[in-house]
């Protein structure tokens, strides 16, 4: 039997039927639709489709709210509650906190440190052993007065920073640079205007941020990676960011930590106790939220995705200090920081992503491959069959299950390397576990929803 009719018969169990052609998956059940865009040479997982199934048929009772489209890239993958890659456009009225999961803005940021490695390599050594202090055993400091973590909150990122000159935190850093580099990455926060600022009831209670987690990457999938650009793809775009093959890159993957779950979680379970009394609970465990709530939800998700966006600003940080005492790298320039766990309101619509990067017309996003694979720099083309997304990976083929009993490694002698305090992780991250990249870029540009820059091969990856 070929996969794809183990596949129909796996869904013709859950009521769904299937149509395949030219690498478009069309999925219907009788209460919802999807389409999800993966090459036949990639799997798909049933367990999946019914995730993203049972998005498209949230509804909330006694209200005109709902879903208009959802779409899957080719990094999807079944989830927790939400699937990976997955993309959910809802009417403005309506949010499901769940459709974009507890860890809030996760994303990924791109800088050009402007050294080749030809100039890095002879302080390799130095560097790595400084990453590994500031990443993976908390020798950080990033003191977190409450004063500017409040100010985040409440008013946004200018006013953290200035918070922190206030309270004298860094003071050797170049805030003008911060300023900047904050106002750029939030350039692309399409919150709702009401999101914009959460009041201090919606955010978490002191104690939950006494030791808070600024400044770190957390654990797993999350990575810091020196990557160097090893094929420019679009000499005209390339130039234009000051990129040049051989050049010295750092990926950095990180979300909103402690607060973010904190965020996330409290969300969706009031988006399950506000479910009327009168009316039985949905099967599917899913629930939306409309009206001053939604607005509530909105809030403290704009200010946990700003919390995100401040988390990698420090992470940078961290990495632009040690290259500059190790190597003697001045500065390093920011390319673009993109979220893919976030609600934004764009075209009119409450565009849910979980696992999925905006790609609007002439935007930059990045597509992560893994810690042995490339990962790319693309421009999006603003696709809106596919709304206006681009994948956020290559995405996972194995679940870390399934990986540690097969036992992959990444022992081999690669050009690749991992620095991790935990051994488990090489064989839960190791690059077999991912989707080749390859064929998941090339099925986003036949379809038009990205147009690849340039191709970044791993250095070393730092993995916590
Ligand atoms: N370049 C690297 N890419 C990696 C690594 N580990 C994972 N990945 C890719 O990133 C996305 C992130 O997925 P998320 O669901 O955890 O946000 C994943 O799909 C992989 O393709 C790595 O170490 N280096
Ligand atoms: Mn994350
Ligand atoms: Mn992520």
């Amino acid at each position: 039997m070929s996969h794809f009719q183990r596949l129909e018969k796996a869904l013709k169990k859950l009521n769904v039927t299937v149509n395949f052609e030219r690498g478009i998956y069309r999925l219907s059940r009788p209460d919802s639709e999807a389409t999800v865009l993966l090459p036949e040479s990639l799997p798909l997982e049933a367990k999946a489709v019914k995730q993203l199934l049972d998005f498209a048929a949230v509804r909330q009772p006694g209200h005109e709210g709902h879903v208009c489209k959802a779409c899957a890239t080719p990094d999807f993958h079944p989830g927790s509650i939400a699937p990976v890659g997955s993309v959910v456009a809802t009417t403005p009225d309506l949010v499901i906190p769940a459709a974009i999961g507890t860890d809030i803005n996760c994303g990924i940021r791109l800088i050009a440190t402007g050294m080749d490695q030809a100039h890095l390599a002879p302080h390799a050594d130095a560097c790595i052993a400084a990453l590994r202090r500031c990443l993976l055993e908390n020798g950080r400091n990033v003191p977190v007065p409450s004063k500017a973590f409040h100010a985040l909150f409440e008013h946004g990122p200018e006013a953290w920073l200035a918070a922190l000159q206030r309270e004298g935190v860094w003071a050797g850093a170049d805030f003008d640079r911060l300023y900047l580099e904050m106002a750029e990455a939030i350039g692309l926060d399409r919150f709702e205007s009401a999101a914009r600022h959460a009041p201090p009831a919606l955010m978490p209670e002191r104690e939950v941020v006494r030791d808070p987690q600024l400044g770190t990457v957390g654990s797993g999938n999350h990575f810091v990676e020196l990557q160097v650009v090893d094929a420019v793809l679009d000499r005209h775009l390339a130039y234009r960011h000051g990129l040049r093959a051989g050049m010295v890159m750092v990926m950095i993957h990180s979300g909103s930590r402690d607060v973010g779950f904190y965020v996330g979680q409290r969300w969706m379970d009031r988006a399950r106790a506000e479910w009327p009394k009168a009316v039985s609970h949905p099967e599917s465990g899913l629930y939306g939220l409309t009206g001053p709530l939604a607005t509530e939800y909105l809030q403290a998700m704009g200010a946990a995705a700003r919390y995100a966006w401040a988390n990698r600003v420090v992470l940078a940080e961290l990495v632009r200090e040690a290259l500059a005492t190790t190597a003697g790298c001045d500065g390093g320039r920011l390319i673009v920081d993109v979220p893919h766990n976030v609600v934004m309101r764009e075209h009119g619509l409450n565009i849910h992503r979980k696992g999925a990067t905006p790609a609007h017309a002439g935007e930059l996003a990045l597509i992560p491959g893994s810690m042995g694979d490339a990962s790319y720099l693309v421009e999006g083309l603003g696709n809106a069959d596919w709304l206006w997304s681009c994948s956020h990976g290559a995405g996972r083929r194995l679940r870390r299950q399934a990986v540690r009993a097969s036992k992959l490694t990444d022992d081999a002698p690669y050009p690749w390397h991992c620095v991790t305090l935990r051994e488990e992780r090489r064989i839960e991250e190791a690059p077999s576990a991912y989707k080749p990249v390859g064929p998941v870029i090339e099925a986003q540009s036949e379809a038009g929803l990205i147009h690849p820059v340039v191709r970044l091969r791993p250095w070393v990856t730092f993995k916590a």
